[in-house]
């Protein structure tokens, strides 16, 4: 496994690999320092930030995945005995073992109960994160963080140790623990993305999931009452190659429920599930754009992996990429019946959106690489959020627009 991981993942120079030509850039990013990582708090984790004051429609930054979703699908190849939740665990260690300081500091809480050391403030202290975090960005770059962060650290580390200890975890835990944890962490913080089915080696059993460094960080904001909304809808052509258009939670949601099926299925995984890498709508040809995920972890939920929703506009009355403007593409904007529209209103919800793979978002983007745009202007210090579109009943939302109070009742993560 060590040496399949290492070999898959080995450190990727996002620059060099990306290779982006001057005809790809159509509308580039800046390359100076666009983000920070800091930690809100021990309950929320990590947060991005901006760096800088962005416009609307500015691209914020562009990443390559920490996990290729192409590599996934090896690595299912070569431990194909181990179907489902199996695959999760496998691909985990994998990550721990291919990227062990920048897993264990981007994702501690998973470090942790895998029974993996975290590094300490000490060794991290006045550390240029770029080595750890930045790494796989290929336009925009990691700030040097606030230095309370260290601070921060040392207490967020302490009270994940001492939860995990608590629930017996670490490096006690049981493999049925581990593919728990692994499935929550898939849950919490991958993207999931696709392959065109003739590039699939497994097409009825694989659903590639992507872990960013920086774009798994990003934290869920609510959209307030009275959030604009985008009249024209553009169609798939218009959007062209991306034509994902499902929900978030039920993409995410589908791969979750089909793994737990194939894992009850083992001898029977290809024919009992729908074909996944359509995310359960067959004939749904999605060259890798993947959709974000990040619902509350809940290891001790026996339902953490809970069927999705219908669909986006059903659930969750978000809008996928499509149903937003670009600033200069002449669509019209309107507000709401309510005509609510505060300016605190709009700052308090999501700020931006994003996209994996080329796309009217950033067509210069690679396949699975992501890309960030502002969704409306942001300053320098702001967290950097969107909307994740999930429900899940009991979990306490404490984005922005929550806390504002604002009495409606908008996340049911
Ligand atoms: C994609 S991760 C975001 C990064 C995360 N903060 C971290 O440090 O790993 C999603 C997780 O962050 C937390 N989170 C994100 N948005 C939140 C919100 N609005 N309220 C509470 N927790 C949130 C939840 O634990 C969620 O499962």
């Amino acid at each position: 496994m060590g040496s399949v991981a290492t070999n898959a993942w080995g450190s990727i120079d996002a620059r060099k690999s990306a290779k982006i030509t001057k005809a790809q850039e159509s509308r580039p990013p800046s390359d100076t320092p666009a983000i920070y990582v800091d930690l809100i708090d021990p309950d929320i984790g990590y947060g991005v930030f901006a760096a800088r004051d962005f416009s609307k429609g500015d691209f914020i930054f562009h990443e390559a995945p920490l996990i290729d979703p192409t590599d996934f699908c090896e690595l299912r190849e070569l431990n194909d005995e181990h179907h489902g939740p199996g695959q999760m665990l496998d691909l985990v260690t994998a990550l721990s073992l291919a990227d062990a300081s920048q897993m264990r500091f981007a994702f501690p809480k998973l470090a942790a109960e895998l029974g993996k050391t975290l590094p300490t403030s000490q060794e991290l202290a006045g550390a240029d994160l770029n080595p750890l975090l930045g790494t796989r960005l290929v336009h925009g770059q990691l700030a040097w963080p606030p230095n309370e962060l260290w601070e921060k650290y040392d207490k967020y580390i302490k009270r994940i140790r001492e939860g995990v200890v608590a629930r017996g975890g670490g490096s006690k835990a049981s493999v049925e623990d581990r593919v728990k944890i692994a499935a929550d962490f898939f849950r919490s913080h991958a993207f999931q993305a696709e392959i065109e089915g003739n590039q699939n080696p497994h097409p009825a059993t694989t659903r590639p999931a992507t872990i960013y460094l920086l774009a798994s960080l990003v934290n869920h904001s609510c959209q307030p009452p009275g959030a604009r909304r985008v009249l024209k809808r553009r169609t798939a052509a218009e959007d062209s190659p991306v034509v994902a258009r499902e929900a978030p939670e039920l993409r995410l949601a589908n791969f979750l429920a089909n793994l737990k099926k194939e894992s009850e299925n083992a001898d029977n995984t290809a024919s009992s599930s729908k074909s996944p890498s359509t995310g359960g709508k067959a004939g749904t040809s999605n060259n890798n754009t993947a959709i974000g995920s990040g619902s509350k972890n809940n290891a001790d939920d026996p339902d953490a992996i809970t069927p999705a929703p219908k669909t986006a506009q059903e659930s969750t009355g978000t809008k996928d990429f499509s149903e937003h403007s670009d600033p200069d593409d002449g669509e019209e904007e309107e507000d709401n019946a309510s005509g609510s529209n505060s300016l605190n209103q709009r700052q308090r919800g999501p700020n931006c959106e994003w996209r994996i793979g080329p796309g009217q978002l950033a067509k210069f983007v690679l396949p699975h690489h992501i890309a960030v745009k502002a969704t409306r202007d942001i300053k320098a210090g702001e967290e950097l959020t969107w909307d994740y579109g999930k429900k899940k009943q009991g979990f306490s939302c404490r984005c922005a627009t929550c806390r504002a109070g604002t009495g409606r009742s908008c996340c049911y993560l």
